[in-house]
């Protein structure tokens, strides 16, 4: 008996130590546990419908181990069963999806609700403090000297180099022809290079250039930035600094970094030395985006000068002075304006990386679905035909303006598959909702979600349908501004919408003036991947083939 007694005491004193941590670790989680359910955010964030929850998890299981496909189509039918606001929470985090535009207006139409959410400090080595992910004062002031520099009158001046880039693509395409395939690749290269002209003055001269490296380098960075949100374990800093991608991250940010700091330093040297020389440069930016610069510019006679419009001579302005965002900002930093070296690359890489995925997924869904919708592109085709005749000159600005039924074709795409599937913010004070009685606490984020917001059917009879009706005036007019965000709304709503829409025009009808586009596919089998930029994980896929006469 004694010696049982001893044996189990002996063996109770080994056990002991091993179960203390983990009575410790249970006390510890159930203390967490009921400090987290009982958080004034708690409260107010389980009134919100929303699936169930475990504990200490929240709903994060319900993404623990699925690829992006899998979570699109979770998104999408979490979306079906709640119809204006769902909650989910991650671990004590609460995050609040709206879809009912009443609800987004109050956030997007705001100057308080502003602040990006947590996640985009991933592009914080990137993009610094840029337009994009900067909060507060900074980014006020930042916004207003930027921009000017994405006025009309500035967008007209790049009208050549979208032509002559979109001229490129289409040679560099002739090779596929007969062939099935990804057009979002083409889509993603000529678009880094008209951004790499557009945004620094810098062109890309062929594979040993180092434009070509730093087109490569932002390519491969979006890529880097996409698999940070995909994939949980390279979201936690203290992982992603042990990994190869951080050390892949450095490289390109080295090669990204390098080429801006070296154009901004012999741009403002040159600036500098212009300035020396007496020759200021002119037209300057505040004399350019004055609402009389255009009519005084001297206008010369174009082939298939149509109406008054036509007589406005857009590439004038680019002969004058070619312009580019980075001088804008050296002449604006230069006059007064409150903008450092530093803070001048952060802008500068902001606007490569804003300008570039968004419009490459916006241009390659828009041909995809003129591929499939044949009679959608007939009909592009018959307008392009109207526009330009036989003629093969280049497209100019008044043209753009005449691309009425392509325009739709651009919303509609934008509609169905908006690039920014959806927008991500921090809410600081409590938010009172308009379409029902829910509060958001402060301290959630809120996410809009833009891909659901354009599929209600309550906005768009037939959501599913591609149907470029929809953006005919009279249904636009009755339409809630804020039912279509692709480019998001209000003080915060992206500042290259202007340029974003003359490019898509201008690289679109070169390339349907040049090919028909065709596809065996149908929209329901894109395989949609939603994260930072929406895409279709199963590429691009689609065939060309040459217009005759
Ligand atoms: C189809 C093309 C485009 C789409 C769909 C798009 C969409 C958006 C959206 C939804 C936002 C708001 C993001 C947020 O709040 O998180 C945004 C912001 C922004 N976009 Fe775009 N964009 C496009 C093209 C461009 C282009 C071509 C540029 C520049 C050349 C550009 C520059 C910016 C900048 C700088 C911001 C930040 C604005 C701010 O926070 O004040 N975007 N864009």
């Amino acid at each position: 008996m004694a010696t049982q007694q001893i044996v189990e005491g002996a063996q109770m004193g080994y056990v002991f130590p091993l179960m203390l941590p983990l009575i410790t670790a249970s006390v510890v989680l159930s203390l967490f546990y009921y400090w987290m359910q009982n958080r004034r955010i708690a409260k107010l964030g389980n009134l919100i419908p929303g699936p169930p929850t475990l504990p200490l998890l929240g709903n994060a299981h319900i993404v623990i181990g699925k690829n992006h496909n899998e979570i699109m189509e979770l998104a999408l039918k979490l979306g079906k069963k709640y119809t204006n606001v769902a909650r989910v929470w991650i671990g004590p985090k609460l995050v609040v999806i709206l879809t009912n535009p009443s609800d987004i207006e109050i956030i997007l139409n705001s100057n308080v609700y502003i602040q990006k959410s947590d996640e985009y400090r991933f592009f914080k080595p990137w993009l610094g403090n840029g337009l994009l992910i900067s909060n507060g004062d900074h980014w006020r002031s930042h916004r207003k000297l930027i921009a000017p520099a994405f006025h009309q009158n500035v967008l007209k001046s790049f009208v050549g180099t979208f032509n002559s880039n979109s001229l490129n693509v289409v040679k560099r395409m002739e090779k596929e022809v007969g062939k099935v395939f990804d057009i979002h690749d083409y889509m993603s290269e000529t678009t880094v290079d008209i951004l790499l002209e557009t945004a620094m003055g810098h062109k890309r001269m062929g594979e040993n250039d180092d434009g070509f490296k730093y087109a490569m380098a932002v390519m491969k960075m979006c890529d880097i930035l996409h698999a940070r949100h995909l994939k949980a374990y390279l979201r936690f800093d203290s992982v992603f600094n042990l990994t190869n991608v951080k050390k892949q991250q450095e490289k390109l940010l080295s090669i990204i970094h390098g080429l801006t700091k070296r154009v901004i330093k012999e741009k403002k040297a040159l600036y500098e030395k212009n300035l020396s020389e007496g020759n200021v440069p002119s037209p300057s930016l505040a004399e350019i985006i004055a609402d009389d610069y255009v009519e005084k510019t001297p206008t010369k006679k174009v082939e298939g000068l149509r109406d008054d419009l036509d007589d406005i001579d857009e590439n004038d302005v680019g002969e004058k002075r070619r312009l580019a965002f980075l001088d804008l900002m050296i002449e604006a930093a230069k006059n007064g304006a409150n903008l450092s070296d530093d803070e001048i690359k952060e802008e500068v890489d902001t606007i490569m990386f804003e300008g570039h995925d968004t419009t490459a997924a916006g241009s390659s869904f828009a041909l995809c679905l003129m591929a499939i919708h044949q009679d959608v592109q007939a009909r592009v085709y018959k307008e392009l035909k109207s526009i330009f005749g036989d003629s093969s000159r280049e497209c100019t600005f008044a043209d753009t303006m005449e691309m009425k039924y392509l325009e739709r074709v651009i919303l509609e795409s934008l509609r169905m598959y908006p690039p920014v599937p959806i927008i991500a913010r921090k809410i600081n004070e409590d938010v009172q909702l308009a379409s029902e009685n829910y509060v958001l606490p402060a301290g959630c984020t809120v996410v809009i979600g833009t891909f659901k917001v354009h599929r209600r059917e309550d906005i768009y009879p037939n959501p599913e349908v591609f149907n470029p009706d929809n953006f005919l005036p009279e249904r636009t007019q009755n339409r809630h501004y804020y039912s279509f965000i692709p480019f998001s709304a209000g003080p915060r709503s992206c500042v290259g919408r202007k340029y974003a829409m003359i490019k898509l025009k201008i690289l679109i009808s070169t390339i349907l003036r040049n090919y028909r586009v065709k596809s065996d596919l149908k929209e329901s089998d894109f395989r949609l991947q939603g994260d930072i930029i929406l895409k279709r994980s199963d590429g691009f896929r689609i065939e060309i083939e040459p217009r005759v006469g």
